[in-house]
This record gives structure tokens, C-alpha cells and sequence, in this order.
């Protein structure tokens, strides 16, 4: 008889023949949805092939499963948010970022003005737009070329391999991001822009453009599991408290406006981009991450947040799921 009183995380089989099944089942049970739309508003976005779907997990130890379009590459985009938010924590501690840049969700688009407006530039995170910006030009480095140098190696560091820029897609947004340098801006004036607002959002643009497939993003998450530690590589990238400060923000904020349904439906800490990339965090156990370009409504992939959950489902790993002892 179990002890009804005595409640705990439910157990969950981690083994290779359980993940190759749920990778293989969720490949099949969603690769023909056809919901969702490219992201646009950045021409190049909506020339990707929407038909690119990829899914990856790398646990803890190490292992890489693999399900889908691997070979595919997308841009970034605001997952590089993520890494960038860690490289400032290791830079300057968890004090910092939230007294220069705050930890609070918005509750508006990611790439609101209004939100850096009513909160006087306060009260915004570095998973937004204008809390990413700032968190760039809070990055070490003496000129941009050193602060891009940096940002493009600490990406690196996570994926495990030398990431490079799609230069299509930063050569369009770049001459297209005047919101975001109207953003960057509106910080400065009210003291909350730390480097030259232009410099700042064009390292911001060349950062979302950088490169990945879902392997890539599977191995960014499963680096911040594993505490800070690259699982494939097994390089120290950042330390176990600033993974402790990263993952409540993308918690909070990971999926824009959509956050909040987010981790009521999976408890796992996330983020997306509008190139399609959405990666969560299981802390301890693995990253597990999709590649899918068509987004719905809130900026968010349609197929990945579809697999990620069932997935999680199946595993049983939503850390708030909590049974009677067996
Ligand atoms: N949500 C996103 O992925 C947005 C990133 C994009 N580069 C932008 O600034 O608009």
C-alpha cells in the first residue's frame, strides 16, 4: 500500500527507447499541422521554408536524440535573448540586472513601446525587446566589434560548436528595426541604455540572426539544465547561480504575452523566437528544443510549443506535478 500522506515529483523514464518513442510519436502526430504563419514583419523571415521541422532533446549526461530537419538552419532570434541575459549575470550578478533592467514580465507585445513608457524604462526583462537591447549594451567590451565578439562565442559556448550570422536576415531587419532603435531611445532618455542606442540595437540584430538548428537549441537548454555546464562538451559555460536567476525570467516572460499559458500548461521554463526556434529547460534531467518557421498569433512556433508540451506530458516532468509516494 502507498503511504497517502507522503507526496513527491513523479518518477519518470528517461531511458533512450522511452525518448526515441516520444520524439518519433510527437514527429508523427504533429508534422502535418498546418496552422500558423511566418514571421514577416522581418521580410526575410517569410521566405524560410515553413515545411522545416525539427526536434531534438540532449539530456544531462550528454545524449543527443535527434527527430526530424537537423539540418536546417533558422535564425535565433529572441532565444539569443536567453544566453545573453546569462552572459550579463556572470558579468555583473542577479542585483544588477534587475535594479538596471528589471524581472517583470510586461504583459504586452514583445517589441512594445508602450510598455518602456509607462514604466518609465523600468519594470521590463531581458526577454522583451527593450530589456534584451539593454541587456546587450550592458555586455562587456571596450567597442561593438568586442561586445559582438563576445556575444557571438557565449552562444557558441552554449551550442558547442562556432555559430555563424545569416546575413540575409540581419541585412533585412537591419534596415528595417527602426521600432527597435525607437525602443532603445526611449530607454537612453530615461537612463536605462547603457552603450550608444544604435551600436546597441545592431549588435542586438546581428545577435538575433546568428544561426541554429534544433540540435543547437536542444544543446543551449540542456547546458542550462545541466547547471551551466555543456553537456556535450562538458565546458563550464556559466555558473549554476546565474542559471538559477535565468530560467524565472524565461519562466515569466519566455513566450511574450503567451508566458503565462505557457508554464500553466508545461511548468517548464521557455523561450521562442520568431524564426521559429522554441527551446524549454528541464532542469536536472534535459533541453529539449523544436524548429518550426509558421508562429501563431503571439510570436510563438505552433508545432514546437505542440511537441514540447506533449513530450513533457508524456515524461511526466512538469516539476509542479507533485503524487502519493508508491
Ligand atoms: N520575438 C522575437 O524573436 C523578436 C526578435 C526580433 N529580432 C525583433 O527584435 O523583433
Amino acid at each position: 500500500m502507498g503511504n497517502t500522506n507522503s507526496f513527491a515529483q513523479t518518477k519518470t523514464d528517461l531511458s533512450k527507447a522511452n525518448i526515441e518513442k516520444l520524439l518519433n510519436e510527437a514527429y508523427t502526430k504533429f508534422k502535418d499541422v498546418k496552422e500558423g504563419k511566418n514571421a514577416d514583419y522581418i521580410k526575410e523571415l517569410a521566405n524560410v521554408d515553413p515545411n522545416i521541422f525539427g526536434i531534438a532533446l540532449v539530456t544531462t549526461d550528454g545524449t543527443v536524440y535527434t527527430k526530424g530537419d537537423i539540418g536546417s538552419m533558422v535564425s535565433i532570434q529572441s532565444v539569443s535573448k536567453v544566453f545573453v541575459m546569462a552572459q550579463i549575470l556572470e558579468e555583473l550578478g542577479p542585483q544588477a540586472i534587475q535594479d538596471k533592467i528589471g524581472v517583470d514580465a510586461t504583459g504586452v507585445r514583445f517589441n512594445s513601446i508602450v510598455a518602456v513608457e509607462l514604466q518609465k524604462g523600468k519594470e521590463i526583462n531581458p526577454m522583451v525587446n527593450p530589456g534584451a537591447i539593454a541587456a546587450t549594451s550592458l555586455v562587456a567590451g571596450a567597442d561593438s566589434a568586442a561586445k559582438w565578439k563576445s556575444i557571438l562565442q557565449k552562444q557558441s559556448d552554449f551550442a558547442g560548436r562556432q555559430l555563424t550570422v545569416n546575413q540575409p536576415v540581419y541585412v533585412s531587419e537591419a534596415g528595417d528595426n527602426l521600432r527597435n532603435q525607437a525602443i532603445a531611445h526611449l530607454l537612453l532618455a530615461y537612463g536605462r541604455m547603457y552603450f550608444d542606442p544604435v551600436q546597441a540595437t545592431d549588435i542586438y540584430t546581428k545577435q538575433c540572426a546568428i544561426n541554429v538548428n534544433a540540435k543547437d537549441l536542444a544543446t543551449m537548454a540542456a547546458t542550462l539544465a545541466n547547471g551551466g555546464v555543456n553537456p556535450v562538451t562538458k565546458k563550464k559555460i556559466v555558473s549554476p547561480q546565474t542559471v538559477q536567476y535565468t530560467l524565472p525570467v524565461m519562466a515569466t516572460a519566455g513566450l511574450y504575452d503567451d508566458s503565462g499559458i505557457w508554464y500553466y500548461n508545461s511548468g517548464l521554463p521557455a523561450k521562442s523566437g520568431v524564426g521559429g526556434g522554441l527551446l524549454a529547460v528541464c532542469p536536472g534531467k534535459f533541453g529539449i528544443a523544436v524548429v518550426s518557421p509558421p508562429l501563431d498569433a503571439a510570436g510563438n512556433s505552433v508545432k514546437a510549443q505542440k511537441v514540447i508540451k506533449y513530450v513533457v506530458e508524456q515524461l511526466k516532468v512538469d516539476p509542479f506535478l507533485i503524487e502519493p509516494k508508491k
